[in-house]
C-alpha cells in the first residue's frame, strides 16, 4: 500500500463511527459564537468532545461567524447554524464536499419579529431622538418640565394604524411580522414569488400579496425586508427600487445588510426622501446618521430565540452524527429511515443516473446484504443510507468513496 493510500484509509477508518461500545470515540464538536448551553445539553458529555479549540471537528456548531475564510477540515461531517441566515457559511463547497449545512428555520422568527414591531415604532415616534433628549436635560434651575413641555412638539411623531406595510419576503419571520401588523391595524402588502404553502397558510387573510416588487414599495409607508441574501437579493433595494418608494416612507432591514445598495440608500437619506431607515446591521457611514436608527445586529438576541436555535440545531446534527438522519439541511433532502440493530452506511452523491446501482454492486460483490434503504434527492444533490448486517471495511469504504459522483460516505454502528 503506498503512502498516499494508507492516509486515506486512516482518514475514512475515522469515517466509520461507532456507537454503544466501551471503547468508542466521542464526536468532536467545535463551537463559534454565544450559543446557548440549554442547546448543547442536547450533545451528552458521553458522546460528545465540545470546544471552541478543537482542531479535527467532526461538526461545526456556529451562529454569525464568517466560515468563508476559514479552512473547514476533512474530517467535518456536518455544519449546523443556530440561527437563520446561512450567508457566512461556504454552503457550495460544503456541498461539493458532501457535508449537509443545517439551520433552525422559524426558531428565533419571533425575536426578530418583535424587534421589527420595535423598529416600526422607534421610527414612527421618533424614540431614539426623544430619548437622546431627555438624556441630555439638566435640571440646573428646575426648569426641565418647561423644557421637556416646550420641546416635545420636535419629536411629534406618526401613528402605525391605518398606515400600509408592505413585507418583502414571506418565510418564517415576514408572515410574523404581518400577522402583527396587521393586529396594530396596518394595512399589509406582502411580495414573495417562492412563498411555501405552509406560510400561505400562516399569513393573515386580509394581508394583501403584491403582484411585483414595485407595486408593494410604491404602496407602503414602511417597507420591511425579510429575504434570504442570495445572488437575486443582494442590493435588491438599489437606487432605482428606493426611488419607487412613497416619498417619506420608511425602510426597515432586518435582514441583511447587503439587500439594500449602501450608496443609494445613503443618497435617499441625505434628501429626506425616506424618513428613516432602520437596520439591525451597522456600518460606519450609518454611525451618528441623521434617520438611520441601527441596532448591533440584535434580531436573534433573546434568551428565547438562543435557547430555540441551539436546541433545534443540536438535535439535527446529533441525529445526523448518530443515524445520518437529514432533517432541515439547507444543501441536502431530508431524510429519516428507522434505525436497528444494524450497520448503516451515510453516502451523500450527486444526483445523476446509476448512483444507487454502482453502490449497491460493489456491495454485492462483496456478498454484503442489504437490509434497508433510502434514497431521496433535492437538486443537484441526494442521500442514501443503507443498512447492512456487517460492518464494512476502511478498504471497501474507499470503494465506494471512489465511486464518480460519491461526495461523502461514513459507516455508523
Ligand atoms: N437580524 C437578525 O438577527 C436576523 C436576521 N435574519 C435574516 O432574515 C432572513 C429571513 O429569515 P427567515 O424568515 O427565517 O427565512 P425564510 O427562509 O423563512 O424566509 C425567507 C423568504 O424570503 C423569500 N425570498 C427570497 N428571495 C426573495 C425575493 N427576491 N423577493 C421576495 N421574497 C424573497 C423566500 O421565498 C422566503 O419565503 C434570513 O435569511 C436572515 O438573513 C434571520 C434571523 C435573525
Ligand atoms: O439567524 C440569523 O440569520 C441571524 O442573523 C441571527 O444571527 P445571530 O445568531 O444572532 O448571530
Amino acid at each position: 500500500m503506498d503512502t498516499n493510500q494508507s492516509g486515506l484509509n486512516m482518514r475514512l477508518a475515522e469515517h466509520i463511527t461507532v456507537s454503544s461500545e466501551g471503547n468508542e470515540e466521542k464526536f468532536k464538536i467545535k463551537t463559534y459564537n454565544n450559543l446557548s448551553p440549554i442547546g448543547l445539553e442536547k450533545l451528552s458529555s458521553a458522546r460528545y468532545e465540545i470546544g471552541s479549540e478543537i482542531e479535527y471537528p467532526d461538526a461545526i456548531l456556529l451562529r454569525s461567524q464568517d466560515l468563508h475564510n476559514v479552512v473547514i477540515p476533512d474530517t467535518v461531517k456536518a455544519v449546523g447554524r443556530a440561527g437563520s441566515g446561512v450567508n457566512n457559511i461556504p454552503v457550495d463547497e460544503l456541498s461539493a464536499r458532501g457535508v449537509p449545512v443545517f439551520n433552525a428555520p422559524g426558531a428565533n422568527a419571533n425575536a426578530v419579529t418583535e424587534l421589527t414591531i420595535a423598529g416600526l415604532l422607534m421610527a414612527a415616534r421618533n424614540i431614539p431622538e426623544a430619548l437622546a433628549f431627555v438624556n441630555g436635560l439638566k435640571d440646573e434651575d428646575g426648569g426641565l418640565d418647561a423644557r421637556v413641555e416646550q420641546s416635545k412638539c420636535r419629536f411629534s411623531g406618526i401613528e402605525l394604524a391605518g398606515k400600509t406595510l408592505g413585507v418583502v419576503g414571506l418565510g418564517a419571520i415576514g408572515v410574523k411580522v404581518s400577522n402583527v401588523a396587521r393586529a396594530l391595524g396596518l394595512k399589509v402588502v406582502g411580495f414573495d414569488p417562492q412563498m411555501t404553502l405552509e406560510n400561505a397558510w400562516r399569513l393573515s387573510s386580509d394581508a394583501i400579496p403584491a403582484d411585483s416588487l414595485n407595486e408593494l414599495l410604491s404602496r407602503s409607508d414602511f417597507v420591511s425586508l425579510h429575504v434570504t441574501l442570495n445572488d437575486q437579493t443582494r442590493h435588491l433595494m438599489d437606487d432605482i427600487r428606493i426611488g419607487k418608494m412613497k416619498p417619506n416612507a420608511t425602510l426597515l432591514n432586518f435582514s441583511r445588510a447587503e439587500i439594500v445598495d449602501e450608496a443609494a440608500l445613503l443618497a435617499a437619506l441625505d434628501t429626506a426622501m425616506l424618513r428613516a431607515y432602520v437596520s439591525d446591521f451597522p456600518s460606519p457611514a450609518l454611525l451618528n446618521r441623521p434617520r438611520a436608527i441601527v441596532l448591533p445586529h440584535l434580531g436573534a438576541s433573546t434568551k428565547e430565540a438562543e435557547e430555540n436555535c441551539a436546541r433545534m440545531v443540536c438535535e439535527q446534527v446529533r441525529d445526523f452524527l448518530e443515524n445520518g438522519t437529514i432533517r432541515c439541511a439547507v444543501n441536502f433532502p431530508d431524510i429519516h429511515l428507522s434505525r436497528n440493530e444494524h450497520f448503516r452506511l451515510a453516502i451523500a452523491n450527486d444526483n445523476i443516473p446509476g448512483m444507487v446501482s454502482q453502490i449497491t454492486a460493489i456491495l454485492a460483490e462483496n456478498n454484503i446484504n442489504i437490509v434497508d434503504m433510502l434514497n431521496k434527492s433535492r437538486g443537484n444533490y441526494a442521500f442514501t443510507l443503507i443498512d447492512i448486517n456487517e460492518r464494512i471495511s476502511p478498504e471497501l469504504l474507499a470503494r465506494l468513496i471512489s465511486i464518480k459522483g460519491v461526495l461523502s460516505a461514513r459507516g455508523i454502528a
